[in-house]
């Protein structure tokens, strides 16, 4: 415990969302002037992991040069994972997914002790849209897990993981390096990665929205500037670090298509010595995020708390936004201060990391979560109208939906 406290203190991060980094476990390690020499440094393979097509316009192209101990594909053939995970899915079609328009609500999950569950074992799909196959789509799980990954990573062939954790410490370990991850920040792993999760406090929640055939990125800003709501330099990525160990019978979990395959291997895969590029994991203090709002009258649509978008190729047209209600001043003068009635072209999943959220009086808990999906009616329940408009006083709301 005492060598994983240190090892936790020791975190080092590179600051920047978007930017062309190089890091080296052992300085020396990267080539100088090419990507790919005859001979790598001390021996290392030269791996590129590619998350935009190869000929993506430069602005938007993202790949990372990995130089490790051993080539990623020296493993044994990929095998369906058995026993199968029937919890996930990555295909939304009526043949794999009931619909309903029924507003939804969940309770917050119980952690599973008895088994105890690992991140991949405690994950499951609570909905989505599209088809990770044709590259469209998203899919919006939870997960409830009490043990660490031991003797294996994952890896979501799918598409990229946002996961914001409700409860208990991440320490995520990454081809790129290691990221310790507590309730209030988020962490964004890219397709592709391979990455184990521990528990350092033990028991862990939350939830992941899952995109497939993009990436997320800083929503424009518009008449706000050039500054407010997440800001680039609070992005943190990992610096490289890696392990030299012989590790009979490790599992990759290769999650294809929602499905999960496994392949094993007799080496660590986290075996990067020194990376540099653009396509890296990274994470970001919610705390950080500098709220704007009405300050004179009616309340304003939430994108204004859009902190990352996947976007489409149609302009402003967000597959998924993710979205905070942060603890912030509501001063609005002659205005109902709490969302409004509506219903919307966009489904709207939302959860609850901490407090009270403003449209929800009772039984929306932390760690729960909510669905309206689209065109589905929702507002304040009857508690919150009744009290909202029988006071005219300033409110502040402490809470952290996301949506
Ligand atoms: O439905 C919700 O609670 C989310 C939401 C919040 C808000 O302030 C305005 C619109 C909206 O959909
Ligand atoms: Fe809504």
């Amino acid at each position: 415990m005492a060598a994983q406290q240190q090892q936790q203190q020791e975190l080092r991060y590179l600051s920047g969302l978007g930017n062309t980094f190089s890091s080296e476990a052992v300085p020396g390690s990267l080539p100088v002037g090419q990507n790919s020499p005859l001979v790598c440094p001390r021996g290392l393979y030269a791996e590129q992991l590619s998350g935009t097509s190869f000929t993506t316009p430069r602005a938007q192209n993202l790949r990372t040069w990995l130089y490790r101990i051993k080539p990623s594909v020296t493993h044994e053939p990929f095998h369906p994972r058995s026993p199968a995970h029937a919890r996930l899915v990555g295909e939304f079609d009526r043949s794999t997914a009931a619909a309903t328009p029924t507003q939804l609500r969940w309770r917050p999950p119980e952690v599973p002790l008895d088994p105890p569950l690992d991140f991949i074992d405690g994950l499951y799909t609570v909905c989505g849209a599209g088809s990770s196959f044709l590259r469209h789509g998203y899919a919006v799980h939870m997960y409830a897990a009490s043990k660490s990954m031991d003797g294996c990573a994952f890896c979501n062939a799918d598409g990229d993981f946002l996961i914001v954790p409700q409860q208990g410490r991440l320490l995520i370990t990454t081809e790129c390096g290691k990221m310790l991850v507590s309730p209030g920040e988020i962490v964004v792993i890219p397709q592709g990665f391979r990455f184990a999760i521990d528990l350092p406090d033990g028991p862990s929640r939350g939830y992941v929205s899952e995109i497939f055939g993009t990436h997320f990125q800083l929503p424009d800003l518009g008449p706000i500037g050039a500054n407010g709501l997440a800001s680039p330099r609070d992005f943190l990525s990992p610096t490289a670090w890696f392990e030299q160990v012989h590790r009979p019978g490790y599992t990759i979990v290769h999650k294809y298509g929602g499905e999960l395959f496994t392949a094993t291997q007799d080496f660590s895969p986290f075996n990067v010595v020194a990376w540099h590029g653009n396509y890296v994991p990274y994470k970001y203090d919610l705390s950080r995020f500098c709220p704007f709002n009405t300050v004179l009258f009616d309340h304003g649509d939430p994108s204004v708390n859009t902190v990352l978008t996947a976007p489409t190729d149609k302009p402003g047209v967000a597959l998924l936004d993710f979205v905070i209600f942060p603890p912030r001043w509501l001063v609005a003068e002659n205005t109902f201060r709490p969302p409004y009635y509506h219903r919307n072209c966009m489904s709207e999943f939302m959860g609850l990391i901490y407090g009270i959220y403003e449209a929800k009086a009772d039984g929306f808990l932390p760690g729960g979560a909510s669905l309206h999906s689209c065109m589905t009616p929702h507002g304040p329940d009857t508690k919150t109208y009744e009290a909202t408009i029988s006071r005219a006083d300033t409110l502040i709301t402490t809470n952290a939906g996301l949506d």
